[in-house]
Formats: C-alpha cells, sequence, structure tokens
C-alpha cells in the first residue's frame, strides 16, 4: 500500500519548500482578526450547512446522505473559459451557477422524477441521460460532463457492491471518526483518490474526500451519525476559490511569474509544481488562520465551541463566492481535473 503524506503534513511539506506561493504571516493574523469577528455567527455554525444554503438539502435522512454523495462525486471544475459565457441551471426561478449549478440540477432532476440520488439508477445511466440531467440554461453545456459520468457509474457500481447501494452504510462503518471515514473513502472510490508528488515525496490532498465527510457533518450538524469525535483533524478542502481569497485577502502571495501565468489564463496540468505549490500553500494557510484564532480566543479568555479547517474554510468559500467582483484581479489557477 502506497502511503501518501496526509494534507495536513502535505501543506506544512510544501510550503515549507514552496518557490512561487508565499504564506503570509501578516496577512494569515489579520485574516484570522477578521474571522474572529464572526465567531459567533451562523457561517461558524454548523447548521449553517443547511440555513444558509437553500440548495444543501434541509432533512437531515439517508436520502440526504445520498444526495451529498452525488454532488461531492461531481463537485468538481464548474469554471468557464469566460465569466460571461458560462454554465448556468435555472431552479425554482432563479439561475445558479458553478458548483451550486450542479446542486440546483440535482434537485431539478429529483423534481422531474429522475432518481439521480439513487446509486442502483447512476450506476447505469447513459452519457446521454447523464446530459439530460446536467444540461446548462444556457449553451454552455457543464464542463467535463464524459469524465462525470464515468466517475459517477464507477462510484454506483462500488457504492452497490461494497455498502449495499447507500453511502450511510459508509458513514456507519467509520465509528464516528472523520479520518476512518476519509481512509474508506479514497481507498475505496478510486475517483477521490486525489494525489501528487511533491520533490519525491508522496503528497494527498484529498479535496473532495474531505469535502464529502465535512458535508455529512454539516448536513447532520454534527450529530448523531455525523457527530466525528475528530472533525477538527480536517484540512481546508484544496480547491480553485480557497486560494484566489486567500491571496485577494493578503495571507498568501504569487511570484510575479506565477501571477503572469495567471492572468494570461494559463491551464495548468493536475501534479505540476505551481499547482500543487497553490494547494498546498492554500491548506497550510488556513491551517495557521485557525492557530491564531484560537490563539485570539484564549488571549480574551473567549471559550470557543466549534471552531475547525472546516468552517474557516466555508466561510471563505462563500466570502469569495459573495465577493467576486472584488477579487477578479487575483486569477484562479485553471485545471482540468476531476479532483477540485
Ligand atoms: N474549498 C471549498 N471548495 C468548494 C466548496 C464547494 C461547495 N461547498 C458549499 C456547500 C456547502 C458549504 O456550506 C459550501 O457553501 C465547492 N467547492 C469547490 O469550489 C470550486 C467551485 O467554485 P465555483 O466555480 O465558484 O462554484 C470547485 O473546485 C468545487 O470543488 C467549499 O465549501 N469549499
Amino acid at each position: 500500500m502506497e502511503c501518501f503524506l496526509m494534507p495536513k503534513e502535505s501543506g506544512k511539506f510544501i510550503t515549507d519548500r514552496s518557490k512561487d506561493v508565499l504564506v503570509l504571516e501578516e496577512g494569515v493574523r489579520k485574516v484570522a482578526e477578521m474571522l474572529y469577528g464572526k465567531i459567533n455567527s451562523k457561517e461558524f455554525d454548523p447548521t449553517g450547512w443547511k440555513s444558509l444554503h437553500e440548495l444543501n438539502p434541509q432533512v437531515m435522512n439517508e436520502d440526504s446522505i445520498n444526495w451529498v454523495f452525488v454532488a461531492d462525486t461531481l463537485n468538481f471544475s464548474f469554471w468557464s473559459e469566460s465569466e460571461e459565457h458560462k454554465c448556468l441551471v435555472k431552479y425554482k426561478g432563479k439561475m445558479h451557477s458553478g458548483y451550486w449549478s450542479l446542486c440546483a440540477a440535482i434537485n431539478r432532476a429529483l423534481d422531474e422524477g429522475i432518481p439521480i440520488t439513487s446509486a442502483s439508477y447512476y450506476s447505469t445511466m447513459t452519457l446521454d441521460q447523464l446530459k439530460h440531467v446536467l444540461r446548462s440554461d444556457t449553451d454552455i453545456p457543464m464542463p467535463l460532463i464524459e469524465e462525470r459520468h464515468r466517475v459517477l457509474k464507477e462510484a454506483g457500481h462500488i457504492l452497490l457492491e461494497k455498502f449495499d447501494g447507500s453511502f450511510l452504510n459508509c458513514v456507519n462503518e467509520s465509528g464516528k471518526s472523520a479520518q476512518k471515514l476519509l481512509q474508506l473513502v479514497v481507498e475505496n472510490f478510486p475517483s477521490y483518490k486525489d494525489v501528487a508528488t511533491f520533490e519525491d515525496k508522496k503528497i494527498a490532498f484529498y479535496k473532495r474526500a474531505q469535502i464529502l465527510v465535512a458535508d455529512i457533518w454539516g448536513l447532520l450538524e454534527g450529530k448523531g451519525d455525523g457527530s466525528f469525535n475528530d472533525i477538527g483533524s480536517l484540512t481546508m478542502f484544496a480547491d480553485y476559490r480557497i486560494p484566489q481569497a486567500l491571496v485577494s485577502l493578503g495571507a498568501m502571495k504569487y511570484s510575479e511569474e506565477l501571477m503572469k501565468k495567471l492572468k494570461h489564463g494559463v491551464l495548468f496540468q493536475s501534479g505540476e509544481r505551481l499547482e500543487v505549490e497553490i494547494r498546498g500553500c492554500s491548506i497550510w494557510c488556513v491551517e495557521l488562520i485557525r492557530d491564531y484564532m484560537l490563539h485570539l480566543g484564549a488571549q480574551k479568555g473567549d471559550t470557543i465551541e466549534n471552531l475547525n479547517a472546516v468552517l474557516i474554510d466555508y466561510y471563505l468559500w462563500d466570502y469569495a463566492r459573495e465577493h467576486r467582483k472584488d477579487m477578479a484581479n487575483i486569477p484562479i489557477h485553471r485545471v482540468r481535473c476531476i479532483f477540485y
């Protein structure tokens, strides 16, 4: 069995050797202070996963757990060549883009009587059936539709073979450990194995596997089957939005060289040095933000209930969505892959 550095250790290892991405201590402290002011808001409470996001399932049951599994199996690569022409999905009168276009499409399918969250259905659906489910309300389709079809069928077959067709059975095998559930996911579902090599070291980001565990925790509000005693051991999810937010907020800095490539819309390859530095430094940057927020809490004598990289990540991701225009001067890094 190959052994990989886990995401947190990968983040540190990469940050210590990174050449084109810097984590800025001063900026980390500034962001930590900004977030600390929100510590008692809904955004920093597990119930926010449902209450702040109408497209997320609102009922804590097995169907919702299987909804989360399908959404996170397809939770990758929504960015479009041009911000003006992109895939949009209309649901209940509202247009949704990016990750939310996927959620809107899943809910639209369910409303149309298509059992898209049932493994016995999606493990055998045709490419045309998936194209219909994920159809865009503009002339730009959702990216990587063929890859989505492949990974969805694969995940469905495995869920039927190994977990009797329900992700709840996988959750129950985890014994309420986030790390155990993470291992079960990356060992059983190949498309979740988000790993790379950096300076001859095998490193793991496990972005979709970690967000899958976190979304189950959020759906279940950290209670019952979702009361993971080690949820704090998960790191932020190394996607293409959080790095943009961290640089925009001054907690991270890109070299001139890298900024030039980003501004030219260069397509990066999954696993290439610059892309690994962006993802690894983002993980470590959020770890430091969390640590400094805990330091602030100790300094002020506050008792902080829920503070972990998951909630910081969710906050920053939603923040990046709401401040898209303010962040326009920091391009996202463009990669086409099934990992994020
Ligand atoms: N780090 C991190 N990455 C996240 C998410 C989410 C969705 N989570 C929501 C659901 C419940 C929570 O409360 C969150 O509100 C999607 N992504 C990634 O972003 C990219 C899509 O971006 P855009 O093109 O702008 O939609 C793509 O790589 C996708 O994999 C997150 O939370 N954290």
